[in-house]
């Protein structure tokens, strides 16, 4: 290791800043590690001074962590959380896994963190996000009018908190709904007694249509703050309630909507072949394509404002290797 590098890895071991990282989460064997792969790249482009820690299922193949390590992500396996036996529809089948999120609750060697869905780009940095006052849940409120809410009252009466005087909550369903988050990013603080309690009330919680994001939100309600859709674009948003989207100051892009991957773009879907969804994706491959992002060639150019969090992520990764190759870990 360079000297310079080794330098800044006495500092960041003698920093005794607040310890923040950036969260994600894998699961599978399939393409999504590439989106892993281009938010570690594009937070390193938004000069973030905190790494990527990516909480992975048992089931990603070693070629894959191998990937993310190179990319100077922090490799965290978890054991998948399943939610209590239902019979419910998921929006989508494999929501199932996203439970799974729930472990990221436990990563307590933290202060605070920002969980980011691996479908997620971040264009520009959000590092001040860190400095939100301590308990409360920060996310972005998400939509209903997409048909992935085709079983929801909300959709059925054509109410969108986005829009709340266009159709009026109806009193007949019941009180009003609490607002409502997208849980493909959020601002949390990680916490032994809240995992666990996520965890036991988890186990008494029917599954519903939108998995963990709907038991997230019943969970948090209470300490809930909505934040700017700047920090989250819900593609959907664009062609739904685009008064409530100021373009130009997006930093943060979840390509949730249907055909929206980069990765697996063709375009055919729905609403894929607007030139603002063609642009966001071109963004999204811009940056997985750029070598000069890539870990090693930043290591190699000595670039020390992109070398921090990569420091604080080897050392980290040092430290799970120590921890594990402990006799007592055998
Ligand atoms: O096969 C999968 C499906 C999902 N995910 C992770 O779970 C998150 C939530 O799923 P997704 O983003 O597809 O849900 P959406 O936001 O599109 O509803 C993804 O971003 C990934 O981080 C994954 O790793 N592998
Ligand atoms: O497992 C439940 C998922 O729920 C959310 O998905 C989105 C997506 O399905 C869009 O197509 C809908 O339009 C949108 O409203 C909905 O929230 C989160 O982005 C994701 O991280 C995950 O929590
Ligand atoms: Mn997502």
């Amino acid at each position: 290791m360079s000297p310079s590098a080794l330098n800044l890895v006495e500092a960041v071991m003698r920093n005794n800043e607040p310890r923040r990282a950036y969260v994600t989460f894998l699961a599978g064997t399939g393409d999504y590690v590439k989106g892993v792969v281009g938010l570690a790249k594009g937070l390193r482009k938004a000069n973030s001074a905190y790494p990527l820690v990516v909480a992975i299922l048992p089931d990603v193949p070693e070629e894959h962590r191998e990937i993310l390590r190179s990319q100077g992500c922090i490799v965290r396996e978890i054991e998948p959380v399943n939610p209590p036996e239902n019979h419910t529809e998921f929006a989508m089948a494999y929501y199932v896994i996203n439970y799974s999120k729930l472990r990221i609750w436990e990563f307590v060697e933290y202060d605070k963190l920002i969980y980011l869905d691996g479908d997620i780009q971040v264009f520009g940095n959000i590092d001040h996000l860190f400095d939100s006052p301590d308990g409360y849940f920060y996310a972005v409120m998400d939509c209903f009018c997409e048909q992935t809410w085709k079983d929801s009252p909300q959709y059925n009466i054509g109410y969108c908190q986005q829009c709340p005087e266009k159709v009026q909550w109806s009193t007949t369903l019941g009180p009003r709904p609490p607002l409502y988050f997208n849980a493909g990013m959020f601002v949390y603080e990680p916490n032994l007694e809240t995992y666990n309690n996520l965890l036991e009330t988890l186990k008494v919680t029917p599954p519903t249509s939108f998995a963990e994001q709907d038991f997230l939100n019943m969970y948090f309600k209470d300490i809930y703050k909505p934040i700017s859709s700047a920090y989250n674009l819900v593609l959907a948003m664009l062609w739904r309630h685009p008064e409530n989207v100021d373009f130009d100051q997006v930093k943060v892009v979840h390509y949730c909507a249907a055909g929206a991957k980069p990765w697996r773009y063709t375009g055919i879907e729905e609403n894929m072949d607007r030139e603002d969804i063609k642009m966001l994706v071109k963004k999204w491959w811009d940056i997985y394509e750029d070598e000069d992002l890539d870990y090693k060639n930043i290591i190699a150019a000595g670039d020390s404002k992109k070398l921090e969090p990569l420091i604080a992520a080897l050392s980290d990764n040092v430290g799970i290797a120590e921890k594990l190759s402990a006799p007592s870990a055998a």
